[in-house]
């Protein structure tokens, strides 16, 4: 056991949890055995309160010489695999960049793509540029029969859920139901950690999929936007977490796509807070939130 330690620093996006570390500075030989053993609810990082754990490690690297300031972004997920894209991570990003350089506007490259980042005057919240949602069975990817999909799935049944297919930088299951988390035949009633994992191992997401319930609570036809309560259950978490940035863009384009919403923008409530989304007709959406530091502090960089 090497006895190096590694600075880290803790913060969260409506409790969507990530333990950062600053690549330029500290060498992590295996990363996924990293994130395995510091992510890990049981035996994981201390944290506030009792929680222990994360829903992953960002691995970020700085490069101030760009305009705006270039953030090289890899998150390391609980079970040591990489997902190439998380709207709340981009968040978290934003915030620590902010940290470092005072800036509030940065680019953050991630491996679904470069996307604009803005904190607020206080960085008390992020808005992230999220790319442009896609049905496409191609890029979800989604298959039926064995092959990809020549056409979207939507509102197809998969595994027993009515599922729509999206990627908003990962690939995501959707499924309606009826009742908000008030309602205790809602949302909250359904068993996710028993319905989800034959849709994301499903043959119909080739890749994988998270997998999102959501209800709408406000349709958007009156005065305010859109209301709709959210879960996830994330795939490399493998299991639910408290908020999922994708995710919501996700639930967010499918209410669109399936005429369940109206307006382009929607608040989506998973239980971890409240997420802004824009999803317009063409363009990239956008997702907005509030960020917060937790701790610093250091760890093992081999914990093996
Ligand atoms: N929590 C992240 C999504 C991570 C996606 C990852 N779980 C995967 O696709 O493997 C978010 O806020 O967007």
């Amino acid at each position: 056991m090497s006895a190096h330690a590694v600075p880290v620093e803790k913060y969260h996006g409506t409790g969507n949890d990530f333990i950062v570390v600053d690549a330029d500075a500290e060498g992590v030989g295996d990363r996924a055995a990293f994130a395995r053993a510091h992510c890990d609810r049981g035996t994981g990082v201390e944290g506030d309160g009792d929680r222990r754990g994360a829903d992953g490690v960002l691995f970020l690297s700085v490069a101030e010489r760009f305009d705006p300031t270039r953030v090289v972004m890899t998150l390391v997920q609980p079970d040591g695999s990489t997902a190439t894209m998380c709207g709340n991570g981009a968040r978290v990003v934003a915030r620590w960049a902010n940290d470092r350089t005072g800036d509030r506007e940065f680019m953050i490259d991630t491996q679904a793509g470069t996307r604009r980042a803005t904190v607020n005057a206080d960085a008390t919240a992020a808005t992230i540029e999220m790319g442009e949602p896609t049905f496409d069975p191609r890029r979800v990817p989604a298959a039926r029969g064995g092959a990809l999909a020549d056409e979207p799935l939507v509102d197809e049944p998969v595994a027993g859920l009515p599922v729509t297919a999206v990627n908003t930088g990962v690939p995501h299951a959707v499924a309606f139901v009826d009742g908000g988390r008030d309602d205790p035949d809602g949302i909250d009633a359904v068993d996710l950690d028993a319905v989800a994992p034959p849709v994301r191992h499903a043959d119909a997401f080739p890749k994988g999929a998270n997998v999102n319930l959501a209800a709408v609570v406000d349709d958007g036809s009156g005065d305010g936007p859109a209301v709709l309560d959210q879960r996830t259950f994330e795939r490399g978490v493998e299991g639910e977490t408290r908020s999922c940035g994708t995710g919501a863009v996700a639930v967010v384009a499918a209410a669109r796509r399936l005429g369940l919403i109206e307006g382009e923008t929607a608040v989506s409530r998973p239980p971890g807070g409240e997420l802004e989304i824009a999803v317009p007709d063409r363009g990239h959406a956008t997702l907005t939130g509030p960020v917060a530091h937790e701790f610093s502090g250091t760890l093992p960089a081999d914990p093996r």
